[in-house]
């Protein structure tokens, strides 16, 4: 269990959080790794049927303490920073999330940098990763690169080259760079490599992010970003 959150900028020191907040951090990264041992294993187990329903008997109890305090839809998480860049549940980086890897991310020189393992719970093709998650970690290096950048957005098109096959199990590099700003929108590109052979591009992509007009925000995010806002577009759940 890592202090490695999801964070803007990892040179600069963390603000100090409330013992609680660093607790319940804590415990959320704990339980996140436990569920993503579990996802793992689930989905490389060759365990007989009567091992599997106790398993399923097991987890369907470790859901009621879980279960027992639910946020909604339009509520952040408590243990979030979101100016901060703290997002436990982000299912990319998050410490929290079960369907992370989760990827790591610095700052190099200018480019977002990221690494990750990829287990077989990410499986498409035997042996290699999924087309769709190789996607998902590089909108997601993008976004990083073009927040550090200065210029947060959302994705408005992600272009995904497929030059070879992601390799599971194999500590894999992600690198992420700006190359356009005009007005609001922003291009920036990525590529995933293995670590082992850094100049062999598996895959690549170019993404364009816009940043969103103070209206834009109000009507996408609603009251989870904008409690005084008079048309809440957050639903509850
Ligand atoms: C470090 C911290 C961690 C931060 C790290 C965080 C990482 C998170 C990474 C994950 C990011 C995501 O997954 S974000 C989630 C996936 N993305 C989305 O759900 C976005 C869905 N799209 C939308 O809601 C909308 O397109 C908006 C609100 C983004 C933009 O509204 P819009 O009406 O389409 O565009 P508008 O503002 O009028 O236009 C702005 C300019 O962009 C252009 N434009 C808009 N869409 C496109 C497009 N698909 N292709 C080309 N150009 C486009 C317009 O032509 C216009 O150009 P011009 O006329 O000005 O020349």
């Amino acid at each position: 269990m890592g202090r490695s959150y999801h964070t803007i900028d990892s040179t600069s020191p963390p603000p100090p959080e409330s013992p609680s907040v660093e607790d319940r951090r804590a415990a959320i990264a704990e339980l996140g790794e436990a569920l993503r041992t579990l996802v793992e294993q689930a989905a490389a187990s060759e365990s007989p049927a009567d091992e599997l329903r106790r398993a399923a008997a097991l987890v369907r109890e470790a859901t009621i303490p879980v279960g027992k305090q639910q946020r909604t839809r339009g509520q952040i998480p408590s243990a979030d920073d979101l100016l901060g860049g703290v997002r436990m549940h982000n299912p990319v980086c998050g410490d929290g999330s079960a369907i992370a890897p989760p990827l790591r991310v610095e700052v190099v020189e200018g480019k977002a940098v990221g690494t990750c393992t990829l287990g077989l719970v990410y499986e498409g093709p035997p042996m290699y990763a999924h087309g769709g998650i190789s996607a998902l970690l590089l909108d997601q290096i993008l976004g990083y690169a073009t927040s550090v950048a200065g210029h947060p957005g959302m994705t408005v098109r992600l272009d995904t080259q497929y030059r070879a096959p992601v390799p599971l199990r194999t500590p894999l590099r992600l690198a992420a760079e700006v190359v356009g700003v005009d007005g609001r929108k922003v291009t920036a590109r990525a590529t995933i490599t293995t670590e082992s052979e850094p100049d062999a591009v598996l895959v690549e992509a170019t993404g364009l992010f816009v940043a969103l007009r103070s209206d834009q925000s109000e009507r996408l995010f609603g009251e989870a970003l904008h409690p005084d806002a008079s048309n809440p577009a957050a639903a509850h759940d």
